[in-house]
C-alpha cells in the first residue's frame, strides 16, 4: 500500500506524519525548494497530540503510480497538481482531495475520472511556518473520506486512512459532509475577512452575531437548493462553533490576508456566490464577503506588478 502526498504543507505535512507514525508507506511529492527544505531539516510538526519530526521520503517527479495519492495543495495551484500526479495515478488509484470547497473535483473527474476521485475534507487548524514547520492549533482534528458514487473505498485505502486513529472517518455522505463544511468554512472566511478579526472580536461587536447568522443563512440556502439542506443539529453545531464569545478562531483565508498570501477566495466565496446566482438567490453579504477579498487579490496583484 503505496500514499503519495501531494504537498507537505500543512495539511499534507500534518496527515503525512500522522500516516507515517501508524506505519503507512509514504512519499511526499514536492516542489524543489519544499525537498531542499525537508532534506536539511526532516519533516518537523508542532501538534496538540504529540510532536513529529524525522526525514521523510520526498520526490519531485513521479515515476509510477500508488494505491492512494493525497491532494494538499491550495486550490489555485490545482492545475499544476494535477499535472504533477498525473503519472501517480493508475488503473486501481484513488485520489483523495482534502482542498477546503468543492470545484476541484470537477477538475479531478475530469482529469482522472470520477470513480478514482474520494471527497475527502478536513476540520483542523494548522499552519505552515516560514522555516517549514507545521503547526497546529486547538485540539480540532478530523479527517473524513469516502467514495461519492456508492462504490465502497478500497479496502488497503480504508484501513491505510483509519489506522490514524479515531480521528480519520469514513462517511456514507461524504458529498453531504464537504457541503457542511462548505457552509462552514465560506461562512467562517467571508465574516472574519470582512471583519478582519476572530469571532469573538466579530461577536463581541453589537451586530456581530446577527451578521455572521444572516451569512450562514446565505450560504446554507445555495447548499439547500443544490440538494445538500444542512441538517438542522448540523446547523447549530456550526453556528455554535461560529458565534462563540472570546473564541480565537480565524480562517486560513484569513490568515492569507495577513500575511499577505494568495487566497482560495475565488474557490470559496466566488464558487459559492457563482451557485447562488445560478439559482437567482440574493446573496448580499456572502457578495460583500467576495468583494472584499477581491479588493485585497486585485491590490496584491497590482503590488506584485509594481515589484516586478
Ligand atoms: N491549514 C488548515 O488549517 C486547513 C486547510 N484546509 C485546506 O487544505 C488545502 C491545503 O491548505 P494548506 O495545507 O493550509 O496549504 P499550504 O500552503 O500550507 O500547503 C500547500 C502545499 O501544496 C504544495 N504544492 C502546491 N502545488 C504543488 C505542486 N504542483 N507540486 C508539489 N507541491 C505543491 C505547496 O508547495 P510549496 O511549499 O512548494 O509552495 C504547499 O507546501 C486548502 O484547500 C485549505 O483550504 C482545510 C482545512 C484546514
Ligand atoms: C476553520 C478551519 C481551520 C477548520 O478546519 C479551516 O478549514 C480553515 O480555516 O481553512
Amino acid at each position: 500500500m503505496r500514499i503519495l502526498i501531494l504537498g507537505a504543507g500543512a495539511i499534507g505535512g500534518y496527515f503525512g506524519a500522522r500516516l507515517i507514525e501508524a506505519g503507512a508507506d509514504v512519499t511526499f511529492l514536492v516542489r524543489p525548494a519544499r525537498a531542499a527544505l525537508l532534506a536539511e531539516h526532516g519533516l518537523r510538526v508542532f501538534a496538540t497530540r504529540g510532536d513529529f519530526a524525522g526525514p521523510v521520503r520526498t520526490i519531485v517527479d513521479v515515476d509510477s503510480s500508488y494505491d492512494l495519492v493525497l491532494l494538499s495543495c491550495k486550490a489555485y495551484d490545482l492545475d499544476s497538481a494535477i499535472a504533477s500526479i498525473r503519472p501517480a495515478v493508475g488503473a486501481a488509484t484513488r485520489v483523495l482531495p482534502l482542498l477546503n470547497g468543492l470545484r476541484h473535483l470537477d477538475a479531478l473527474d475530469a482529469a482522472f475520472g470520477a470513480g478514482k476521485v474520494l471527497g475527502g475534507l478536513c476540520h483542523i487548524s494548522v499552519t505552515l511556518e516560514a522555516d517549514g514547520a507545521i503547526r497546529q492549533f486547538g485540539t480540532l482534528e478530523r479527517l473524513t473520506f469516502g467514495s461519492r458514487d456508492g462504490e465502497p473505498v478500497p479496502v488497503a485505502v480504508d484501513a491505510a486512512l483509519r489506522a490514524i486513529g479515531p480521528q480519520a472517518a469514513g462517511s456514507a455522505d461524504v458529498l453531504g459532509a464537504m457541503w457542511d463544511k462548505f457552509v462552514f468554512i465560506a461562512t467562517l472566511a467571508g465574516a472574519t475577512c470582512l471583519m478582519r478579526g476572530s469571532v469573538g472580536e466579530i461577536v463581541a461587536t453589537a451586530e456581530g452575531t446577527a451578521l455572521v447568522r444572516r451569512l450562514h443563512a446565505e450560504c446554507a440556502q445555495v447548499a439547500a437548493r443544490s440538494g445538500h439542506p444542512l441538517a438542522a443539529e448540523a446547523a447549530e453545531a456550526a453556528l455554535a462553533i461560529l458565534t462563540a464569545e472570546r473564541s480565537p478562531l480565524k480562517s486560513s483565508m484569513l490568515r492569507d490576508l495577513e500575511r499577505g498570501a494568495r487566497s482560495e477566495g475565488e474557490h470559496i466565496l466566488g464558487d459559492l456566490r457563482r451557485r447562488a446566482e445560478g439559482f437567482g438567490l440574493d446573496t448580499p453579504l456572502l457578495a460583500a464577503a467576495l468583494t472584499h477579498v477581491r479588493v485585497y487579490e486585485a491590490g496584491r496583484a497590482a503590488a506584485q506588478a509594481g515589484a516586478a
